[in-house]
């Protein structure tokens, strides 16, 4: 058996490295930058108004008031999309919306409530200086400009920042293609009404597909299989043939009778990196490297694929996705004595609690079975204690957050 920390250098050497694409921005979504982004263009583009009022001179209007108003001309309007094509000249001014090109003379808005209309001309009430409600080209970034980092994940406030640039497609990491393969002669699906005493209900499909996608990986498609060797060699051959990245097997990794998809995996030409690790929940944990292709095989018991996922398969999708090797961690404090004495590296979950201004502090969660879903949904993370080490009330540790 070999150590946590083993498992995860031999993995880290062995994983497929990330592929760029070049997607339209609209199918940009979700995906991380595979490269950072300079401004193709100016913000603002052009130097327009961010009011509506009148563009004018502003040796025109200085010292406008209340009490002393400035008569100036309506020469003419510059609307959003309908720019005023003329130059302002002495004493006029255009009518302007909010958003629409500042005409060439013009170096200041007057907002309409600073204004009264009359006849073809309007009173300026008001102004404060020159430049006023004026928003100029460039003035929040240049063309050229690097406005996104490689590795940031596009939100829709990054979608929006490229679309007002006019970037029309970009390079993003592809998301990782993972096929499913759930194992077990035992397992109904979780909506079967009519479930034998002796089934068990499949929750490992249903939580993977969603951590795989939680990852940023893509699911090619979930093969479920009885414990049955030749079954298992045809689905593992079958997840090959669709060229995925990760082949995540659940259940059937253990040294049982039944147990059948370390042989099957060799079978069809994967080469083992390691199987077991010296480690509670995940013990049994098979890695295997075909080409680009990982498979990992994950224990069937539903606490040990999810914590195998989370201690190894994320980082990895996360790799793969051009982001360092790297699980979100915190310090917190242990409230009570914690140990492991067993002989293996011991993942035990945790409750998180903030402090006021001070460090968090953390509790196991009492049962930790490793069929006992209630222990990771009742917990905020993770931390590891090695065989025969214990955390002192008060000691600080690192906590692997969820
Ligand atoms: N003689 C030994 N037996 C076992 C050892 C060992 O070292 N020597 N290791 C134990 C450990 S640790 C683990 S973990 C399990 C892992 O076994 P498998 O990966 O072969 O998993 P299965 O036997 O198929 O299932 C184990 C358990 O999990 C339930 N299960 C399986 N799939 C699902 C699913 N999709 N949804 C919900 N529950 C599932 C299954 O019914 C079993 O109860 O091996 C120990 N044995
Ligand atoms: O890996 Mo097993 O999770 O110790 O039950």
């Amino acid at each position: 058996m070999i150590s946590v920390q083993e498992a995860l250098t031999i993995l880290q050497q062995n994983l497929p490295a990330p592929r760029v694409i070049r997607v339209p921005l609209e199918e940009a979504f979700s995906h991380r930058l595979a490269e950072d982004i300079c401004a193709p263009e100016h913000s603002p583009r052009y130097t327009s108004s961010a009011m509506d009022g009148y563009a004018v001179r502003w040796q025109d209007v200085m010292g406008a008031a209340n009490q002393t108003p400035i008569r100036l001309q309506i020469a003419g309007e510059s609307q959003a999309g309908i720019p005023y094509d003329g130059v302002v000249g002495v004493q006029e001014a255009i009518r302007i919306s909010t958003g629409a090109m500042l005409p060439e003379g013009a170096d200041t808005v007057i907002r309409v409530e600073d204004t009264r209309e009359n006849g073809g001309g309007v009173e300026i009430l008001d102004c404060r200086k020159q430049g006023q409600d004026v928003r100029y080209a460039g003035e929040e970034f240049t063309a050229g400009t690097k406005i996104l980092e490689q590795g940031q994940v596009l939100h829709p406030r990054h979608i929006a920042l490229l679309s007002a640039v006019g970037v029309d497609s970009i390079p993003v990491y592809d998301a990782p293609r993972v096929s499913l393969l759930i194992t077990g002669t035992e397992l109904a699906h979780h909506g079967d009404g009519s479930i034998k005493p002796f089934q068990v209900r499949d929750s490992n499909a249903p939580m993977l597909k969603s951590a795989v996608l939680e990852a940023g990986g893509v699911l090619i498609e979930c093969l479920h299989v009885e414990d049955d060797y030749t079954a298992t060699v045809e689905a593992i051959r079958r997840a090959l043939a669709k060229e995925s990245d990760i082949i995540l097997c659940s259940g059937g990794v253990s040294v049982g009778r039944h147990d059948h998809v370390k042989e099957a995996a060799e079978e069809v030409g994967l080469h083992q990196l390691f199987w077991k690790i010296k480690q509670k929940p995940g013990k049994p944990l098979f890695v295997a490297k075909n080409g680009a292709t990982l498979l990992f095989g994950l224990p069937g018991n539903p606490v040990s694929a999810f914590m195998c996922f989370q201690n190894y398969v994320i980082p990895s999708l996360a790799a793969m996705q051009g982001v360092s090797y790297l699980k979100k961690s915190i310090s917190a404090r242990a409230e009570v004595v914690i140990e492991n004495s067993g002989k293996r590296t011991d993942f035990i979950r945790v409750v998180i609690t903030d402090e006021p201004n001070a460090v968090p502090t953390i509790r196991p969660i009492p049962q930790q079975g490793s069929h006992m879903l209630s222990s990771i949904v009742g917990a905020d993370g993770y931390i590891v204690v090695e065989p025969g080490s214990t955390l002192a009330p008060g000691e600080l540790t690192e906590v692997f957050v969820f």
